[in-house]
Protein backbone atom coordinates (compact mmCIF):
# COMPACT_ATOMS: atom_id res chain seq x y z
CA UNK A 1 0.00 0.00 0.00
CA UNK A 2 1.59 3.30 -1.01
CA UNK A 3 -0.02 6.08 0.68
CA UNK A 4 -0.56 9.47 -1.28
CA UNK A 5 0.57 13.01 -0.23
CA UNK A 6 0.65 15.59 -2.12
CA UNK A 7 3.64 16.79 -1.63
CA UNK A 8 4.73 14.60 -4.26
CA UNK A 9 3.48 16.45 -6.75
CA UNK A 10 5.72 19.59 -6.54
CA UNK A 11 8.59 18.68 -8.55
CA UNK A 12 7.01 16.10 -10.64
CA UNK A 13 9.76 14.60 -12.99
CA UNK A 14 8.64 12.68 -15.98
CA UNK A 15 10.67 11.06 -18.70
CA UNK A 16 11.65 7.98 -21.15
CA UNK A 17 14.53 7.16 -23.25
CA UNK A 18 12.79 8.93 -26.49
CA UNK A 19 13.16 12.32 -24.43
CA UNK A 20 17.26 11.58 -23.41
CA UNK A 21 20.30 12.44 -25.36
CA UNK A 22 22.12 10.61 -22.64
CA UNK A 23 21.56 7.86 -19.89
CA UNK A 24 18.51 7.54 -19.03
CA UNK A 25 19.63 6.58 -15.56
CA UNK A 26 22.14 9.26 -15.52
CA UNK A 27 19.33 11.80 -16.37
CA UNK A 28 17.24 10.47 -13.48
CA UNK A 29 19.77 10.11 -10.89
CA UNK A 30 21.02 13.71 -11.09
CA UNK A 31 17.71 14.94 -10.98
CA UNK A 32 17.20 12.76 -8.09
CA UNK A 33 20.19 14.59 -6.75
CA UNK A 34 18.54 18.26 -7.77
CA UNK A 35 15.21 17.85 -5.77
CA UNK A 36 12.41 16.16 -7.31
CA UNK A 37 9.52 14.80 -5.94
CA UNK A 38 8.25 11.96 -7.77
CA UNK A 39 9.06 10.35 -11.05
CA UNK A 40 7.05 8.77 -14.21
CA UNK A 41 8.32 6.47 -16.64
CA UNK A 42 6.38 7.21 -19.66
CA UNK A 43 8.23 5.49 -22.78
CA UNK A 44 6.31 6.54 -25.33
CA UNK A 45 6.27 8.24 -28.65
CA UNK A 46 8.88 8.20 -31.29
CA UNK A 47 12.09 6.52 -30.48
CA UNK A 48 10.77 4.82 -27.15
CA UNK A 49 11.71 1.48 -26.32
CA UNK A 50 9.12 -1.42 -26.76
CA UNK A 51 9.07 -4.83 -25.16
CA UNK A 52 11.73 -6.28 -23.14
CA UNK A 53 13.79 -3.15 -23.76
CA UNK A 54 11.03 -1.20 -22.12
CA UNK A 55 10.40 -3.33 -18.98
CA UNK A 56 14.26 -3.55 -18.75
CA UNK A 57 15.01 0.65 -18.65
CA UNK A 58 11.73 0.26 -16.47
CA UNK A 59 13.47 -1.88 -13.80
CA UNK A 60 16.30 0.16 -14.15
CA UNK A 61 15.02 3.72 -13.12
CA UNK A 62 12.57 1.87 -10.37
CA UNK A 63 15.53 0.38 -8.38
CA UNK A 64 16.85 4.00 -8.61
CA UNK A 65 13.61 5.59 -7.37
CA UNK A 66 13.60 2.82 -4.59
CA UNK A 67 16.82 3.36 -3.70
CA UNK A 68 16.22 7.46 -2.90
CA UNK A 69 12.65 7.21 -1.74
CA UNK A 70 11.40 8.72 -5.07
CA UNK A 71 7.61 7.67 -5.70
CA UNK A 72 7.37 5.67 -9.00
CA UNK A 73 4.60 6.34 -11.08
CA UNK A 74 4.09 4.38 -14.05
CA UNK A 75 2.54 6.23 -17.42
CA UNK A 76 -0.47 4.55 -19.25
CA UNK A 77 1.28 0.79 -19.12
CA UNK A 78 -1.35 -1.13 -16.77
CA UNK A 79 0.86 -4.47 -17.46
CA UNK A 80 3.83 -2.89 -16.48
CA UNK A 81 2.38 -1.73 -12.74
CA UNK A 82 2.46 -5.19 -11.64
CA UNK A 83 5.87 -6.25 -13.13
CA UNK A 84 7.64 -3.07 -11.67
CA UNK A 85 5.12 -3.21 -8.38
CA UNK A 86 4.68 0.74 -9.01
CA UNK A 87 3.51 3.30 -6.47
CA UNK A 88 1.23 4.99 -8.68
CA UNK A 89 -0.39 5.13 -12.27
CA UNK A 90 -1.12 8.21 -14.58
CA UNK A 91 -3.59 7.80 -17.08
CA UNK A 92 -5.41 10.01 -19.73
CA UNK A 93 -8.61 9.91 -20.95
CA UNK A 94 -7.85 7.67 -23.86
CA UNK A 95 -6.37 5.32 -21.65
CA UNK A 96 -7.85 2.58 -19.55
CA UNK A 97 -10.93 3.44 -17.72
CA UNK A 98 -10.02 5.06 -14.65
CA UNK A 99 -13.05 3.17 -12.74
CA UNK A 100 -11.31 0.03 -14.19
CA UNK A 101 -7.53 1.08 -13.17
CA UNK A 102 -8.90 2.02 -9.44
CA UNK A 103 -10.64 -1.94 -9.33
CA UNK A 104 -7.43 -3.23 -10.54
CA UNK A 105 -5.57 -1.50 -8.10
CA UNK A 106 -7.53 -0.28 -5.36
CA UNK A 107 -4.02 0.29 -2.81
CA UNK A 108 -2.06 2.28 -5.67
CA UNK A 109 -1.78 6.26 -5.93
CA UNK A 110 -3.80 6.72 -9.68
CA UNK A 111 -3.56 10.46 -11.16
CA UNK A 112 -5.87 11.67 -14.51
CA UNK A 113 -5.29 13.66 -17.13
CA UNK A 114 -7.80 17.01 -17.12
CA UNK A 115 -7.78 19.12 -20.02
CA UNK A 116 -11.00 20.81 -19.89
CA UNK A 117 -14.40 21.00 -18.33
CA UNK A 118 -16.07 18.46 -20.35
CA UNK A 119 -13.64 16.16 -19.18
CA UNK A 120 -14.03 17.33 -15.28
CA UNK A 121 -17.55 16.67 -15.13
CA UNK A 122 -17.47 13.22 -17.27
CA UNK A 123 -14.61 11.98 -14.96
CA UNK A 124 -14.80 9.81 -11.40
CA UNK A 125 -13.27 12.59 -9.84
CA UNK A 126 -13.33 10.68 -6.26
CA UNK A 127 -11.74 7.27 -7.69
CA UNK A 128 -8.38 9.48 -8.28
CA UNK A 129 -5.50 11.23 -5.89
CA UNK A 130 -4.97 13.75 -8.55
CA UNK A 131 -5.42 15.44 -11.75
CA UNK A 132 -2.93 16.29 -14.17
CA UNK A 133 -4.33 19.64 -15.63
CA UNK A 134 -3.02 20.90 -19.41
CA UNK A 135 -1.38 21.11 -21.22
CA UNK A 136 -1.14 24.42 -19.76
CA UNK A 137 1.66 26.02 -22.22
CA UNK A 138 2.42 25.12 -25.64
CA UNK A 139 4.67 22.12 -25.24
CA UNK A 140 7.08 20.90 -27.90
CA UNK A 141 7.75 17.21 -26.07
CA UNK A 142 4.25 15.86 -26.77
CA UNK A 143 3.06 15.15 -30.40
CA UNK A 144 -0.50 15.82 -30.87
CA UNK A 145 -0.88 17.37 -27.81
CA UNK A 146 -4.16 19.20 -27.33
CA UNK A 147 -4.83 23.47 -26.91
CA UNK A 148 -2.70 24.96 -24.53
CA UNK A 149 -5.46 25.95 -21.66
CA UNK A 150 -3.19 28.32 -19.20
CA UNK A 151 -3.06 28.74 -15.79
CA UNK A 152 -6.85 29.86 -16.06
CA UNK A 153 -7.69 26.29 -16.26
CA UNK A 154 -5.73 25.55 -13.06
CA UNK A 155 -7.85 28.00 -11.22
CA UNK A 156 -11.05 26.82 -12.27
CA UNK A 157 -10.24 23.68 -11.23
CA UNK A 158 -9.22 24.77 -7.93
CA UNK A 159 -12.27 26.61 -7.75
CA UNK A 160 -14.30 23.69 -8.63
CA UNK A 161 -12.83 20.81 -6.25
CA UNK A 162 -10.89 22.97 -3.17
CA UNK A 163 -8.94 20.08 -1.86
CA UNK A 164 -8.26 18.08 -5.18
CA UNK A 165 -4.68 17.53 -5.59
CA UNK A 166 -3.35 19.29 -8.84
CA UNK A 167 -0.24 19.38 -11.09
CA UNK A 168 0.38 21.39 -13.92
CA UNK A 169 1.76 19.90 -16.96
CA UNK A 170 3.10 21.21 -20.59
CA UNK A 171 5.40 23.53 -21.29
CA UNK A 172 6.02 24.58 -17.74
CA UNK A 173 9.68 25.55 -17.18
CA UNK A 174 12.33 27.80 -14.67
CA UNK A 175 10.17 30.64 -15.39
CA UNK A 176 6.51 30.11 -15.87
CA UNK A 177 6.80 27.44 -13.24
CA UNK A 178 5.64 30.12 -10.43
CA UNK A 179 2.45 31.13 -11.86
CA UNK A 180 1.16 27.75 -11.87
CA UNK A 181 1.72 27.03 -8.65
CA UNK A 182 0.01 30.71 -7.72
CA UNK A 183 -2.71 29.73 -9.87
CA UNK A 184 -3.58 26.63 -7.46
CA UNK A 185 -1.08 23.85 -8.83
CA UNK A 186 0.36 21.59 -6.42
CA UNK A 187 3.13 21.22 -8.11
CA UNK A 188 4.46 21.02 -11.44
CA UNK A 189 5.19 18.11 -13.83
CA UNK A 190 8.01 18.61 -16.89
CA UNK A 191 9.68 16.83 -19.01
CA UNK A 192 12.40 18.74 -21.23
CA UNK A 193 12.82 21.84 -18.71
CA UNK A 194 14.88 18.65 -16.88
CA UNK A 195 16.11 16.55 -19.72
CA UNK A 196 16.97 19.71 -22.24
CA UNK A 197 18.89 21.01 -19.18
CA UNK A 198 22.84 21.76 -19.35
CA UNK A 199 23.02 21.32 -15.79
CA UNK A 200 20.10 18.88 -14.69
CA UNK A 201 20.85 19.78 -10.78
CA UNK A 202 20.28 23.33 -11.19
CA UNK A 203 17.29 22.74 -12.98
CA UNK A 204 15.73 21.56 -10.70
CA UNK A 205 16.40 23.68 -8.18
CA UNK A 206 15.14 26.55 -10.43
CA UNK A 207 11.87 25.24 -11.38
C1 LIG B 1 1.14 14.29 -14.56
C2 LIG B 1 0.66 14.02 -15.94
N1 LIG B 1 -0.36 14.76 -16.43
C3 LIG B 1 -0.80 14.53 -17.68
C4 LIG B 1 -0.23 13.55 -18.46
C5 LIG B 1 -0.73 13.26 -19.85
O1 LIG B 1 -1.36 11.99 -19.88
P1 LIG B 1 -2.17 11.53 -21.21
O2 LIG B 1 -3.17 12.58 -21.47
O3 LIG B 1 -2.64 10.15 -21.02
O4 LIG B 1 -1.05 11.57 -22.32
P2 LIG B 1 0.26 10.65 -22.40
O5 LIG B 1 1.24 11.13 -21.38
O6 LIG B 1 -0.13 9.23 -22.10
O7 LIG B 1 0.76 10.82 -23.78
C6 LIG B 1 0.83 12.82 -17.92
N2 LIG B 1 1.45 11.85 -18.60
N3 LIG B 1 1.25 13.06 -16.65
C1 LIG C 1 2.94 14.30 -21.56
C2 LIG C 1 2.30 15.61 -21.75
N1 LIG C 1 0.96 15.74 -21.57
C3 LIG C 1 0.53 16.98 -21.78
S1 LIG C 1 1.79 18.02 -22.23
C4 LIG C 1 2.93 16.77 -22.11
C5 LIG C 1 4.37 16.96 -22.40
C6 LIG C 1 5.08 17.82 -21.39
O1 LIG C 1 6.41 18.00 -21.77
P1 LIG C 1 7.16 19.38 -21.54
O2 LIG C 1 7.30 19.56 -20.07
O3 LIG C 1 8.51 19.19 -22.20
O4 LIG C 1 6.36 20.46 -22.20
MG1 LIG D 1 -1.85 8.36 -21.29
Amino acid sequence: MTKFDRTILNKYFIMGSQNCKRNPADILLEAIEGGISSFQFREKGKGSLSGEDKVNLGKQLRRICKKHQISFIINDDIELAEVLDVDGIHVGQDDLPIEEVRRRFPDKFIGLSISNQQELENSSIALVDYVGAGPIFSTKTKKNAKEAVGIKWIQSIREQYPLLPIVGIGGIDQVNAKFVREAGADGVAVISAITEAANIHEAVKAL
